[in-house]
């Protein structure tokens, strides 16, 4: 018993199945929503990453553009520097041009720039801005003071200063280019490789235009090279060899797309074929005479446009970087919506199998475990399966049937106890009088002579035989005597107080036990009820004249003979015969043993 109440409270203590299973539910969604999320978030990064890619290309793109443009403006500078003041007007024009494109380019790189701000790269790269803008600024001035001035009065120191001041307007743009090409790097690898040929493409456009600046000064004068114009010129056109090599070889392992293919080969076609020819042609007759058999303006006009092949390649590289850039862009945004399809299927169907699981198993087995319990206290809860034909329904119609088992067993064992209780009472009842029998008068008689000792008080006992019965029986038949014995135990009932015990202990035998009774009071009571007895007159029917009986009666007292029944009554025994030998209708009270 011990065992069982320790068990159940151990149950009691232990979490409860559908606690328990609140607790994992709820840290299973949280584990999927994180997980999930992360996963989501590196996603959601990854597209980030892809934008940002394209926005850098624009900022790249707009920044070569500038470089391309400060270069271009060298152009009709050097042709300003060439002619004598006051500047033809033609020259001016296209200067002014030229500025113009460097200025809208330059503010739209700068402005690109200035999309992108916050951290200390790109307060670095605002410097940058400001220092470019001011160098612009001081080698117009420089380019604008000397053509001012009448063409002889030029120093060639002054005029190479100013086209030197040009020249490194172009280098100044790279480190913000670098700065970006760095970021770009940083996220998108591939991309920044293609971007990078891009890179190699506007800085051959710039050697190239350099290589035509060596070339002007002999060509306007017309005359040799000099031995510092050749090694200058050897330099570059090897610089420009270098970067054609390398500008081959990453298109070649790239396998880039058909466009930057066409690119390269006019380039090879334009530049590296026609141009390069005639780079040489100029180089060979620096080299001996100096009679070029062109002008500036002949060589500028055949050279300059072959140029324009290198600026195509950069922008086929460029546009194929920004294809490159959109595809990434399409396909992180493809793999984001099936992240976050996922992601909401995921956590649907988790909520979903929850769900089920609690309707269908937990909510259920709970129920099963309240019928179960209330079966032991014999309440019958009725139970409706979610689903039918599943495993759970089938422990429901287990306990259905244990319910009907239980039932039918409670119902069995109350008619059993009924039964007994029946049979208990007709054992220890005598059937014609329904006063106690022999077995039941001893043992309620033990009982009291128990109390009697414990409490000290005193008992009587009184031993009734009715006299000559036989003769009542044999004159008036059997039935008779017994409506006879009935009348008399009525007389006996209402004779006795309660805590007496009156009882029937042979045919027509009687034992009266008066409790709380000493002898002189019993020996009065025993005389009230012989009178009573012997007064009563017991109808028999019409066919029989009423009935009279008297008793004979053995009085014995726990004050003369001791707590002890089997003494009581055989001493009552005994004085209830002395009364019948002494005539009957009397009483005998017993003396000491
Ligand atoms: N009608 C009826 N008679 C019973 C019953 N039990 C015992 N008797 C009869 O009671 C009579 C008892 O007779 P006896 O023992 O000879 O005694 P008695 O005739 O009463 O004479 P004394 O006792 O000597 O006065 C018998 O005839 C029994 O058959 C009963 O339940 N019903």
């Amino acid at each position: 018993m011990s065992d069982n109440n320790d068990k159940l409270i151990r149950q009691r203590r232990s979490l409860s199945l559908a606690a328990g299973f609140w607790l994992i539910s709820a840290a299973l969604f949280l584990m999927a929503v994180l997980g999930l999320g992360r996963l989501t978030f590196i996603d959601w990064r990854d597209l980030r990453r892809a934008e940002h890619a394209v926005v850098l290309i624009e900022q790249l793109r707009l920044g070569m553009i500038s470089a391309e443009m400060a270069s271009r403006e060298r152009g009709p500078a050097n042709g300003v520097l060439g002619a004598d003041a006051p500047t033809p007007r033609a020259l001016g024009h296209s200067l002014n041009e030229a500025r113009l494109r460097t200025d809208q380019a330059y503010a739209a790189f700068a402005q690109a720039l200035g999309q992108v701000s916050g951290d200390d790269r790109h307060q670095s790269i605002g410097r940058q801005v400001d220092g470019f803008q001011a160098a612009l600024h001081q080698a117009r001035l420089r380019v604008d003071a000397l053509s001012a001035q009448p063409l002889a009065r030029r120093e060639p120191e002054a005029i190479k200063a100013a086209v030197d001041g040009m020249v490194r307007l172009v280098r100044m743009l790279r480190p913000s280019i670098m700065l970006v090409m760095e970021d770009l790097q940083q996220d998108q690898p591939l991309l920044s490789s293609t971007v990078s040929s891009a890179l190699l493409a506007a800085e051959l456009r710039e050697l190239t235009g350099q290589l035509g600046s060596l070339l002007t000064p002999a060509l306007s004068r017309q005359t040799a090279l000099s031995d510092d114009e050749r090694l200058a010129i050897e330099r570059m056109r090897g610089r420009i060899g270098q970067l054609r090599v390398l500008l081959t070889a990453r298109v070649h392992v790239a396998n880039g797309a058909s466009a930057v293919r066409h690119a390269q080969e006019r380039l090879e076609r334009d530049y590296f074929g026609r141009a390069e020819a005639l780079v040489r042609q100029v180089v060979q007759a620096g080299q001996t005479d100096g009679r070029y058999g062109l002008s500036t303006a002949e060589f500028a006009a055949r050279y300059v446009p072959d140029m324009n092949a290198i600026i195509d390649m950069r922008d086929a590289l460029l546009a194929e970087a920004l294809q490159q850039g959109a595809a990434l862009h399409l396909a992180q945004r493809r793999a984001m919506a099936v992240m976050l399809g996922m992601t909401g299927l995921h956590i649907a169907l988790i909520v979903l199998g929850l769900y089920l699981m609690h309707r269908r198993v937990i909510r259920p087995l709970s129920r099963a475990a309240e019928a179960l319990q209330a079966m032991k206290e014999d309440r019958y809860v009725a139970l409706v399966a979610p689903v039918q034909g599943d495993e759970i329904s089938a422990v429901f119609d287990g306990i259905a049937d244990l319910q009907a088992q239980s039932r039918d067993r409670r119902a069995l064992e109350a008619e059993r106890d009924k039964l007994i209780e029946r049979l208990r009472v007709q054992s220890s009842t005598d059937f014609l009088t329904s006063l106690p029998n022999r077995r039941a008068f001893f043992e309620a008689a033990e009982a009291e002579v128990a109390r009697a000792r414990r409490h000290g008080f005193g008992l009587v006992v009184l031993l009734l035989d009715v006299d000559h019965f036989k003769r009542i029986n044999d004159a008036l038949g059997h039935a008779v005597g017994d409506l006879a014995l009935v009348a008399l135990t009525e007389v006996l009932r209402q004779s006795v107080r309660q805590g007496d015990i009156a009882a029937r202990i042979g045919g027509e035998e009687f034992v009266l036990l008066l409790s709380h009774c000493e002898r002189e009071d019993g020996l009065r009571f025993a005389e009230r009820l012989r009178q009573t007895v012997a007064s009563t007159v017991v109808e028999v029917g019409s066919e029989h004249p009423p009935v009279r009986m008297t008793v004979s009666i053995g009085l014995a007292d726990t004050q003369t003979h001791g707590m002890n029944l089997d003494l009581l009554m055989s001493r009552a025994d005994h004085a209830m015969y002395g009364a019948k030998r002494a005539g009957r209708d009397r009483i005998e009270v017993a003396g000491p043993a």
